[in-house]
């Protein structure tokens, strides 16, 4: 070489250039090879809970490229980043909580996402169940969620779950996974969760938000306490409020189901302390957050202590006497004649039946929609002496005895009935209440009041 021409060595090096671009090629293909082999490997239902383990090998070019920012964090660095991609999560929930939760693990690389959820997405999901869009009402919202997922990383593995986590189910699903994330909104899947995380010897990081109030903690974890420690036996259904008649605003969950990736992420890299044993809680009017420390787990608790009495999972539907969805099932507390039909009702207006209409829902309800001609008073406030006597002095300038209750689904306004049956009892009023409330009037009478 070295009494080469000029030419001749440019030549050498172009010829040297290309042949380490074929090489390039074949170097890139083999990877691809390599990653549709292990594709079809873990997306094969009996092989789900085998990840490659990759703890022993470097990172490849693409990853320490994609993930350079959190690898140079001496705390986390290749290793905590090869932890989290030989690292499974089950998503329970695919809601205001599940969705900043999984696109946080997929943005950091995690091996594999669960995603599971019965439900499909909603108009009024939108402004906090972030993954979903407009396009994609009334689609599954586990795979609307393994979608948006697939957008933003590629190589993480999305197993979505179009069903209902249930005692029959349970089990077999968490066995795959690593690590479980309660993004759920009910307390019989809290208790299914829990149980079956113990059960199945896994930590629990438990997200819930409700209104500007968010709450977050790990359960079963490092010897901390499990929810039935704390919570041996579930609150009365009544005393339970979800979104969907608390409210919610959406960056509340979108907070805390961040943090519950951040868990998540701890758990698998081993990066810091666990919130195990501990309750982080985020305010968001007071823009605060606090954590207190739990107690630790309870010997005699009945599923994670000594002796446990609940060795396999029960019907938590059952247990807690309540659905393990949200979804409204009327309830029916009156007797029929005590009752009317939107249809019934629309005709007592129409022939102008002297009555009196109550609004039992919250003042800010009926800035959304009413009925016109109605007075509002909240049900909490049916009892009170000052309500009593509007009550009459509407009564009496109206001239009638009959009382006509109206709320949001027809569940409260039985309860006014009630109430309004004891207190005005010397009176001999006709109280009835209006079957399926404002909703019912949407659907069937008047499609223009807006349904919330
Ligand atoms: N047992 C369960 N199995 C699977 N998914 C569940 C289960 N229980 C609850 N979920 C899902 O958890 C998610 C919780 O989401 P979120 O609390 O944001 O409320 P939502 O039910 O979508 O909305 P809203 O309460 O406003 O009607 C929902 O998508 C719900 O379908
Ligand atoms: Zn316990």
């Amino acid at each position: 070489m070295e009494n080469w021409s000029r030419e001749r060595l440019i030549e050498e090096l172009k010829k040297k250039e290309s042949e380490n671009q074929d090489l390039q090629q074949k170097l890139e293909k083999r990877e691809e090879d390599v990653q549709a082999i292990l594709a079809k490997l873990i997306q094969d239902p009996t092989n789900h809970h085998i990840i490659p383990d990759k703890h022993q090998h470097p990172l490849n070019h693409r990853e320490v490229a994609r993930y350079s920012r959190q690898l140079i964090l001496p705390e986390f660095g290749p290793e905590g980043q090869r932890k989290l991609s030989s690292t499974s999560v089950l998503i329970v929930g695919c809601g205001g909580l599940g969705c900043p939760a999984a696109i946080y693990l997929a943005a950091a690389g995690v091996g594999r996402l669960g995603l599971i959820d019965y439900d499909t997405v909603e108009l009024n999901n939108l402004h906090r169940q972030i993954l979903h869009t407009e396009g994609r009402v009334g689609v599954a919202k586990a795979v609307s969620v393994a979608l948006s997922v697939k957008a933003l990383n590629s190589h993480v593995e999305l197993v979505p779950y179009e069903v209902a986590l249930t005692s029959q189910v349970a089990l077999i699903i968490i066995s795959k996974y690593d690590i479980v994330l309660d993004c759920t909104d009910n307390v019989a899947t809290r208790y299914l969760l829990n149980d079956a995380c113990v059960l199945g010897n896994k930590p629990l990081v438990s997200g819930s938000a409700l209104r500007y109030e968010g709450q977050l903690t790990v359960y079963h974890h490092n010897g901390g306490p499990c929810f039935r420690c704390l919570h041996p036996k579930p609150p009365p259904p009544e005393t339970v409020t979800n979104c969907s008649d608390g409210g919610v605003l959406g960056v509340v969950p979108g907070m805390i189901g961040c943090l519950q990736a951040l868990e998540a992420i701890k758990l698998a890299s081993g990066l810091g302390t666990p919130l195990s044993q501990k309750l982080l809680l985020f305010d968001a009017l007071q823009g605060t957050f606090r954590t207190v420390k739990l107690r630790g787990g309870k010997s005699d608790c009945e599923v994670c202590g000594e002796t446990p009495t609940i060795t396999k999972l029960i019907d938590y539907e059952q247990f807690c006497g309540a659905a393990a969805t949200d979804k409204e099932k009327g309830v029916q507390l009156l007797e029929a004649d005590k009752r009317v039909t939107v249809k019934e009702y629309q005709d007592v207006r129409m022939k102008e039946t002297p009555h009196l209409l109550i609004d039992v829902r919250l003042p800010v309800e009926l800035e959304i929609c009413a009925l016109t001609n109605c007075i509002n008073i909240p049900l909490k406030q049916l009892g009170k002496p000052n309500s009593i006597a509007v009550i009459e002095e509407k009564l009496s300038s109206v001239r009638t005895k009959s009382i006509y209750c109206v709320c949001r689904r027809g569940n409260d306004s039985q309860l006014a009935v009630k109430q309004l049956e004891s207190t005005l009892s010397e009176h001999g009023c006709q109280i009835k209440d209006i079957i399926g409330g404002l909703t019912a009037w949407a659907n069937k009478i008047d499609p223009t009041l807006p349904v919330y």
